[in-house]
């Protein structure tokens, strides 16, 4: 029976370690990001981004964020700080109960209104995403801070369906030509990189996080659709309200002598 987690209470981060034993491990994330002690590395080659549109997806609320799972194998990130191919596994995000706070990494401790996450796995070192999840090297997430701003036409096209999904499990078909590449900033050459792990439960340290320094522009009114999603459908709280799914993100972990990489000087 699968132990449940969540962002408060009993069985909120705190208490993670305690069923989760590698949630109390020495390469956690997220982390905050100390612009000053980056260190630029004029290695990396160019990230390379290539998503197909032609891909069949759907969106899931899974109870801690909806999911937009991605089952095209032309959908590959290599290059940058990677040494293998990764494909698009499925992307997601972490938001707050107001636009102050939401961002699970934090630049120079400023936390942004929410955190984009696409999930890639190593194809060239695993056969499945289930095992590379669990490996060193298995998973790179690109990543991107949001803040409120002007309206993103992109997230529409994912904010449309969430309809479908108000309640945990809802799920929905998503067979429209989209490319999730829309949610990217522009500048995909200035970004921090580090290694660390799943920022939930079983939180296994496999992941290296690439993190965009532009920042990406959603509007109020469509950050207040990611909050709309509910955690559960049958428990209401004492004020008889739907609980609402906010605050889905994990506080910053010690960085236990981790050196975050700079693509820019
Ligand atoms: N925690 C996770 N991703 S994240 N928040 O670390 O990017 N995942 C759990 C299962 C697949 C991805
Ligand atoms: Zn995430």
């Amino acid at each position: 029976k699968p132990v449940a987690w969540g962002y408060e209470g009993d069985i909120g981060p705190c208490n993670w370690h305690k069923y989760f034993p590698k949630a109390g491990g020495k390469r956690q994330s997220p982390i905050d990001i100390d612009t000053s002690a980056t260190q630029y590395d004029g290695s990396f080659k160019p990230l390379r981004i290539h998503y197909d549109s032609h891909m069949c997806s759907s969106l899931t609320n899974n109870g801690h964020t909806f999911c937009m799972s991605v089952n095209s194998d032309q959908c590959n990130l290599s290059g940058g700080p990677l040494e293998d191919k990764y494909r698009l596994l499925q992307f997601h995000c972490h938001w707050g109960s107001d636009d102050t706070k939401g961002s699970e990494h934090t630049v120079d401790g400023h936390q942004y209104a929410a955190e984009l996450h696409l999930v890639h796995w190593n194809t060239d070192k695993f056969k499945s995403a289930d095992e590379a999840i669990e490996k060193n090297q298995g998973i790179a997430v690109l990543t991107a801070f949001i803040k409120a701003g002007k309206e993103h036409r992109g997230w529409n096209h994912v904010l449309s369906h969430f309809k479908d999904i108000k309640k945990v499990q809802g799920t929905s078909t998503v067979n429209e030509d989209f490319n999730p590449k829309c949610l990217l900033p522009e500048n995909q050459t200035d970004y921090w990189t580090y290694e660390g792990s799943l920022t939930t439960p079983p939180c296994h340290e496999s992941v290296r996080f690439i993190i965009f320094k532009e920042v990406v522009e959603v509007s109020s009114e469509q950050l207040a659709q990611f909050r709309s999603l509910c955690v559960c459908s049958s428990r209401k709280r004492d004020t008889g309200e739907d609980e609402h799914l906010v605050d889905n993100f994990r506080p910053i972990q010690p960085l236990n002598g981790r050196v975050v990489k700079a693509s820019f000087q």
